[in-house]
């Protein structure tokens, strides 16, 4: 499903002709069994009243955003804010960018997660409209605020895989106090305020974040391509594209790249033997599409995959995948 959302609506007001769409008792479903499996019992009980307080901590536009779809839904807004901040570590995704002979740069990503039978249903492709253009273009579950799949049309892509966070509520939470972003707000907010490819590339490495995370960032020109594996204050490694030495693609799911997968989580191997088998002259959507598919790159968990071209935008395109 592709929608519009206009950013010259009021924030509080812009998701309203989405909602339209969408049952507001099957969202309340969804929100409900997710609240209680992914938000521990302390968190909800602590921060579910500091949530409320959504004006005192949360920027605009998401503070206005999330305000205005806990009305759609007929939620409190704590909740809202604090289905907004879920980051899991049952989150397995993978992303991958690559090069082709002639330097063209494709970018795509599994997301996978829990919950499939209720995400895939509200999984949205979403053009965000500034002055009767597209800004810029994300992947969502219908009132998830944040990105973790984006494209700024002809400049830059990106994706967001879930680095190893443990036990994170309790750091995230006094992180986001502090007024360090979401991982996935990043995400947007890079791809509604960064002109190009180097200060979208700088700001994803640099700005603190609440969590650990590896950012997927893919250009338009050759080379224009990397994982930036992040820790809350900075970077801990960039790992380029280097197509003169090999390196036409880059793949990540939630692995630092310089230490092994474990063996009962190993989708890198698998992705890595697919591309090469596909080869750097063959490599474009619909082979990397292939790749995507391949299992277990491609498992129970997957809810989506989305390709990405920036140099063709209109290509952008998400499957879902939600398996049997
Ligand atoms: C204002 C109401 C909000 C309703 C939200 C409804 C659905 C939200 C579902 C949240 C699911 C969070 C997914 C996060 C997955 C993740 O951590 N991915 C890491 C990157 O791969």
């Amino acid at each position: 499903m592709r929608f519009n959302v206009s950013l010259d609506s009021p924030p509080e007001l812009r998701w309203a002709p989405v909602g339209r769409h969408f049952d507001p008792a099957f969202m309340r479903t969804v929100i409900g069994h997710i609240i209680d499996s992914v938000i521990p019992k302390w968190v909800h009980a602590i921060i579910r009243p500091i949530a409320e307080e959504i004006g005192t901590y949360i920027p605009q536009p998401y503070e206005g955003e999330i305000r205005g779809l806990s009305k759609i839904f007929g939620i409190n807004v704590g909740d809202g804010v604090l289905l907004n901040l879920a980051y899991e570590f049952t989150a397995f995704c993978t992303s991958i960018v690559a090069q082709d002979k002639q330097g063209n740069i494709y970018h795509g990503r599994n997301m996978d997660y829990d919950f499939g039978n209720y995400l895939s249903k509200i999984t949205i492709d979403v053009d965000f409209i500034k002055d009767g253009q597209v800004k810029f273009k994300g992947t969502t579950f219908f009132g998830y605020v944040g990105l973790w799949t984006g494209q700024s049309p002809h400049k830059f892509s990106i994706s967001g895989n879930e680095r190893d966070v443990g036990a994170w509520w309790e750091n995230a939470i006094a992180a986001f106090l502090a007024r360090y972003s979401p991982a996935s707000w990043l995400i947007r907010t890079v791809l509604s305020e960064a002109d190009d490819f180097e200060t979208a590339f700088y700001m994803l490495a640099k700005i603190p974040i609440i969590a650990d995370v590896y950012y997927i960032i893919g250009g338009t020109t050759p080379r224009q391509g990397a994982v930036i594996t992040r820790k809350r204050r900075g970077p801990v490694d960039v790992w380029p594209l280097d197509p003169l030495n090999g390196g036409w693609y880059r793949v990540e799911t939630n692995y630092d790249h310089w230490i092994s997968p474990p063996p009962y989580d190993d989708r890198r191997t698998p992705a890595i033997k697919a591309l090469n088998k596909t080869g750097q002259e063959h490599i474009n959507l619909n082979s990397l599409f292939q790749v995507l598919s391949t299992k277990p790159v491609l498992n129970k968990l997957t809810i989506y995959t989305t390709l990405m071209s920036n140099a063709d935008p209109d290509k952008y395109q998400t499957f879902i995948r939600t398996q049997e």
